[in-house]
């Protein structure tokens, strides 16, 4: 059992894995059932354990696991909803020498499990079956699920009524609802049980960036010489340029940034931006933040968009259309209304709709948000586990666009330099804590790297 990470597939996907792994089903079962009974003695501390059972091979996996649990003397109880429909199902029910309890008039226990339903789910979980869920849950000390918890879109992350689960265990891999809102936060903590799956996606869960220190032949220029652009809120472009600093690029240049700043970051004014971007050792160019919408701030976006340098929009500068298959690596990192005002409302779970806007502008997205999804061109996307919730406060945005432009400067491609850029800024707010504010994160930073 592992937090969650690797490959993220989708129901069909899944079952496909499923079929190529060349393992039998009833084999894939028995281990996933055995993978459930670990997590509930584990989390459940040998407590009484009631486990809920549905019709298909979700249900299943909660027979197997009730048998093992029994055996191992935890004391055990099954409510179903209804008979197994599945082969293996009705044989797992028919291994279990105990009661079947009706879901609808289930005593609650301190341990639930919940194993009414998982990648089959196809539609809003029918009053007879959330009513008791949501009771049985609610009176419950711990609830871990099955998979997914029951009532939630796997591919998409819609809530079709879950109960909120403390622990998540899925098999094989994670699916979208682990990670998309609002499936996420119904998960509780996510882990992954192998079963033998072999899985392959070009979507993944975010993972920690191999990021080389300095070695002995580095100078500022090698490490990254990035530009920062500022505006009307100078403020903003400040946290970029000196989030840009401190998550490792060797030489910041802000261009009409004022206010307080490092001394090691250097001040151009604007007009100067058309030279500075001419000198072939910039690595990045990072504006939006805090630009504002003046005409002068557009022919500065132009500047850039035109310019052959790496570069990150963020903020004022992006709208509709705005870049288009620039052949320069490109990251813009919209939250939801710009996202929305520039790709429109879309259809499709966040994941579709990055994926596609990625694909529209020929740029890597970052769709920031409390399940920020990372897209690039031809389908690559990366989805991020929830970051604190105290990142919701004004500059932290900023920020990312900052880091973003550090890790285009040290030479990622774009889609590494957006998951390096969201990991280290998820792990500064991490370190940060509580009660953090924008600049907490640049005193972080350092500490990530
Ligand atoms: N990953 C792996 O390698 C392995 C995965 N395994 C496990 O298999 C699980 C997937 O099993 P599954 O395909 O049988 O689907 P599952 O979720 O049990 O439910 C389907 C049933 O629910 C019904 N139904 C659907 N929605 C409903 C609703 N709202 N309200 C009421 N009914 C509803 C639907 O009925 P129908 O839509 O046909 O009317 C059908 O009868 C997977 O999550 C994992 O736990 C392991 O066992 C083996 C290895
Ligand atoms: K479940």
């Amino acid at each position: 059992m592992i937090p969650v990470s690797g490959c993220v597939l989708t129901a069909a996907q899944m079952h496909d894995a499923e079929i190529a792994s060349g393992i039998s089903l009833q084999k894939l079962m028995d281990r996933a059932g055995c993978a459930l009974a670990e997590a509930v003695w584990r989390f459940g501390s040998g407590r009484p354990a009631l486990i809920l059972c549905g019709p298909g091979n979700n249900g299943g996996d909660g027979y197997i696991a009730a048998r093992l649990l029994a055996a191992w003397g935890v004391d055990v109880s099954i409510a179903a909803s209804g008979f197994p429909k599945t082969e293996l199902a009705v044989a797992a029910r028919a291994a279990w020498d105990g009661l079947v309890g009706n879901l609808a008039n289930a005593q609650s226990s301190p341990v639930l499990v919940d194993a009414l339903f998982g990648t089959g789910l196809t539609r809003e979980l029918p009053a007879e079956i959330a009513k008791p869920l949501h009771r049985l849950a609610n009176a419950a000390e711990i609830v871990i699920a099955a998979d997914l918890p029951s009532g939630v879109g796997t591919d998409d992350g819609r809530d079709y009524g879950a109960a909120r689960a403390d622990i998540t265990l899925a098999f094989a891999a994670a699916k979208p609802a682990h990670l998309l809102q609002p499936a996420a936060s119904l998960c509780g903590k996510v882990r992954i049980a192998h079963i033998g799956v072999e899985c392959v996606a070009n979507v993944s869960v975010l993972a920690r960036p191999h990021l080389a220190q300095p070695g002995p032949t580095d100078h500022k220029y090698t490490r990254g010489m990035v530009i920062v652009v500022g505006g009307t809120m100078p403020g903003a472009a400040a946290l970029s340029a000196t989030a840009a600093a401190r998550s490792g690029a060797g030489y910041v240049v802000g261009i009409g940034v004022t206010g307080d700043l490092p001394h090691a970051i250097v001040r151009r004014d604007h007009d100067e931006l058309a030279n500075t971007l001419d000198d072939p050792r910039v690595r990045a160019v990072v504006i939006g933040p805090g630009l504002g919408r003046s005409d002068r701030a557009r022919e500065m976006v132009d500047l850039a968009i035109a310019s052959p340098c790496p570069l990150v929009l963020d903020g004022d500068a992006l709208a509709p259309n705005v870049v288009n298959d620039r052949p320069a690596p490109t990251i813009l990192t919209p939250h939801a209304g710009e996202f929305t005002r520039m790709f429109g409302d879309g259809d499709g779970s966040k994941l579709d709709r990055t994926r596609a806007a990625a694909d529209h502008c020929g740029a890597t997205i970052i769709f920031k948000g409390a399940d920020t999804v990372i897209a690039s061109p031809g389908g690559r996307a990366t989805l991020c586990p929830p970051a604190s919730a105290w990142l919701s406060t004004a500059g932290t945005g900023d920020v990312l666009a900052g880091i973003a432009g550090a890790m285009l400067a040290r030479g990622f491609a774009p889609h590494d330099a957006a998951c390096a850029a969201v990991w280290l800024h998820s792990e500064a707010a991490r370190l940060a804590g509580s009660g953090m504010i924008a600049d907490d994160l640049l005193t972080q930073l350092p500490r990530c790297l």
